[in-house]
């Protein structure tokens, strides 16, 4: 890794997102295999699972021990409201022993662990210690443990999503995405099936994909598997996004939940742009993964109205793509806007997410032009 401002912090957040992603496929295959149990049901209807909590208070314990814990700032997703309930407990105790079965990893990534295992208070004082709102000034960790829960639940793709935000621009980013073929042109195959197991011990998936601000360069790390050492660059590769600029080659990337983004729309936008593959529905922040490599040329995401978009859905995967070289805006073709706490405040309409600047500006012109007839 070339030496720049956050070098230290970007060296740290790989690591820790490699150590997360190793324990998100252990509990994954577990789940799939034996523990329907593991799957909680959230206020709001969304499936949270170990994982979620365990790479949480993973990732918040490991950013506390590398950096100054008294001043650090972490935004995550999860709360300790369901893990602390009563009823909970032997939840709880899988969390719990997932954290320091993760933890104990640490010196195989090069970092530090605890001396002691670690009891479930001070599991539960990590995840709560991600309390944190963001906001316009200084540092703030970003973090969405495991992102597309429900690709996770099913077998399919999903990410471990670590950002830092500074002064309110984001300047690290880091995909962790498990599932994800390491060899190119391999997501178009793979999202047709749930990811099999076999697949996954075998080594054909599973990545760390991981920029910062200005680098113009993103990279992409295999995962490491079973007693094998993390030794940097851990076999780095640089990735691009796609040069295809023509709409009749180009391919659309959008959620696989029709509840998340509004298909018909997005659908409406493509045939007005002349787009003609079929679209890749992919689960997770993988979206903005599979522009960063060139999988794919165009990611739209438009949430029904009164969703606001959070900045842990985002913040990894857009800088990802902006460094791999593409561009990442709202449908108005302003940039997102990272500095106002949780939400991606003033967001118009919905996140145009392309692979260059010709694409774009086409996808824009259309949003514009299929917005008024549209039902949103
Ligand atoms: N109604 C609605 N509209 C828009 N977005 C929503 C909505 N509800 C939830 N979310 C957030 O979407 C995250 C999942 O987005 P994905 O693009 O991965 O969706 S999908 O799984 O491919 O369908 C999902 O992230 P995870 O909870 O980490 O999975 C949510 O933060
Ligand atoms: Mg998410």
């Amino acid at each position: 890794m070339e030496k720049g401002k956050y070098s230290e912090e970007l060296n740290v957040a790989v690591r820790v997102v490699h150590m997360a992603c190793s324990m998100c496929e252990k509990v994954q295959r577990q789940l799939l295999s034996t523990n329907p149990d593991q799957v909680k049901s959230k206020d709001d209807d969304s499936l949270v699972t170990v994982a979620d909590w365990s790479v949480q208070a993973t990732v918040s314990w490991m950013l506390c021990k590398a950096f100054d814990s008294q001043k650090i700032s972490i935004v995550a997703e999860e709360d300790i409201q369901t893990l602390s309930k009563s009823e909970s407990k032997s939840l709880l105790a899988m969390v719990v022993s997932a954290v320091n079965a993760c933890l104990a990893e640490a010196p195989r990534f090069g970092l530090q662990g605890p001396e002691k295992t670690l009891d479930a208070s001070q599991i539960l004082e990590a995840i709560s210690k991600c309390s944190s709102t963001g906001g316009r000034l200084g540092r703030h960790w970003v973090l969405d443990p495991v992102d597309g829960t429900l690709g996770f639940v099913r077998g399919d793709q999903y990410a471990v999503a670590l950002a830092m935000i500074d002064d309110g621009e984001v300047v690290i980013g880091v995909l962790g995405c498990p599932n994800y073929p390491v060899k190119d042109d391999g997501l178009n195959k793979y999202s047709q099936q749930n990811v099999v197991m076999s697949r996954i011990s075998s080594g054909e998936v599973g990545c760390v994909m991981y920029t910062s601000k200005g680098s113009r360069k993103a990279w992409m790390q295999p995962l490491i598997r079973s007693d094998k050492r993390f030794e940097w660059p851990n076999s780095a590769k640089l990735i691009q996004v796609s040069s295809i600029d023509d709409p009749a080659l180009a391919t659309l990337c959008e959620p696989v939940e029709k509840s998340n983004s509004d298909h018909s729309f997005a659908a409406g936008v493509a045939n007005t742009v002349g787009l003609r593959k079929k679209p890749l529905r992919v689960y997770s922040m993988v979206k903005y993964a599979a522009i960063a490599r060139g999988e794919a040329e165009i990611y739209m995401r438009f949430a029904r109205s009164g969703y606001k978009e959070k900045i842990w859905d985002h913040a990894a995967g857009v800088l990802l793509v902006q460094e791999a070289g593409g561009m990442v805006t709202d449908a108005g073709g302003r940039p997102l806007d990272f500095s106002k706490g949780i939400y991606l405040e003033g967001l118009d309409r919905g996140i145009i997410a392309c692979s260059g600047f010709k694409l774009h500006q086409k996808i824009i012109a259309a949003v514009y032009a299929s917005w008024e007839s549209s039902n949103l």
